[in-house]
Parts: C-alpha cells; structure tokens; sequence
C-alpha cells in the first residue's frame, strides 16, 4: 500500500493534526503571543529530538535512503540555528523545560528507533508531511507568523517530503497504520500543548 493511502484511510484523524485551532489562529492572527512562543521553544526541543532519531535512522537506512536521510540531517542542523536565531530575536530561552507533550513525542522518537527501518521511514514522512500540510493550510499566515508559514511551506521543503515519501513507499511494503496513528496523535498533542499555554 502506497504511504499516502493512510492519509485518507485516516482522514478525520489526520484533519486533525492540519486544520488544527493553533494553525487557524495563525493564519488570522489571533493566537496571541505566549501560545506561539511556547509552540517555538517546544519544537526547537521538538527539532533536537528529531535530529538524533533522524542520524539514528540514517546510519541504518538502505541505500535508496542514504541520500534524502544525509540531506535532512544537515538540514535540521541548520533548522537548529534558525530557531536560536528566532528564539533570540523574540528574548525566548530555549533551555525552558520539555512540555509533557514534547516529553512524549521523544519517547516515541527513542521507541522508533527500534522499530525496523520502513517503519521508521513512514513516521519521518508522516512527522514532516504534517507540518508541510499544516502550515500550507495556515497561508498565507498573519504578519507577525508569515515567516514561519513560508519556512514550511517553501518548495524545497515540499521536494523533501515528497522525496521520504518515496524512500518509504520503495522500503516498504508495511502494514504502518499503527506507527502512522501514533505519530498523528503526538502532532495533535502538539499543538494543543501550545493552543493550551498561558
Ligand atoms: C511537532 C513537529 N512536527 C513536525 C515538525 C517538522 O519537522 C516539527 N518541526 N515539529
């Protein structure tokens, strides 16, 4: 079964990890400052975690995967300092500690890690599908978030999707349901954490 098939096998589901309060709100520019900036230090967490499940991922990929994986692993290197530099430029600190929810979502990244490595491929691709369907459906966003609406949204992020899309679909064929439904449920968490924050 092709990955993307779970996207309407689970459609309510997945609705709601990309039309979620949090992305309508930014799209309009009423989700005031502290859920924002609490989503920020979150995901650059969020990011960290993602980076060490993702060079974990790399070292154990076939070699059809080894290029888009190598790619992404530089790139959230990259992504690190774009969120310091964002983080910066709003006064956050980014040592704050981890939400339960981003504390959850690195567990589930470590349990991935021992997943067998299709698996693990349908979750990066369902982790970063999320957020290119998420923020695509928050355009053209609010002024004071349209940064961070066009920095998921550009089309080489869309090119990297679709490329983990791939390397999963050929690593495959797996029975994902579970891992996907997981992985959906902590980018639901996700978001409700920031939408709840004060
Ligand atoms: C929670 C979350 N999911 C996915 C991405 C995409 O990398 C992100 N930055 N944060």
């Amino acid at each position: 079964m092709p990955v993307a098939e779970l996207l309407q096998r689970h459609a309510a589901v997945w609705r709601r990890a990309v039309c979620h309060p949090f992305l309508d709100a930014v799209r309009d520019g009423t989700l005031p400052a502290a859920a924002f900036d609490t989503w920020l230090v979150q995901d650059a967490r969020f990011v960290a975690d993602l980076l060490r499940f993702q060079a974990r991922l790399l070292a154990r990929a076939p070699r059809q995967a080894q290029s888009v994986l190598a790619g992404s692993v530089t790139a959230l290197v990259e992504e690190l300092g774009w969120f310091e530099q964002q983080a910066a430029a709003r006064s956050l600190d980014l040592a704050a500690p981890a939400l339960p929810a981003t504390a959850g979502y690195a567990e589930l990244l470590d349990r991935l890690d021992s997943v067998d490595v299709p698996n693990a491929l349908v979750a990066l691709w369902t982790i970063e599908r999320t957020y290119l369907d998420a923020w695509s459906g928050a355009r053209p966003g609010a002024p004071e978030y349209r940064e961070f609406v066009e920095h998921w949204t550009v089309p080489v992020f869309a090119e990297y999707v679709a490329g983990l899309e791939v390397a999963a679909d050929r690593a495959g064929p797996v029975d994902a349901d579970a891992v996907f439904l997981e992985v959906v449920a902590a980018e639901i968490a996700f978001w409700e954490m920031a939408v709840e924050a004060r």
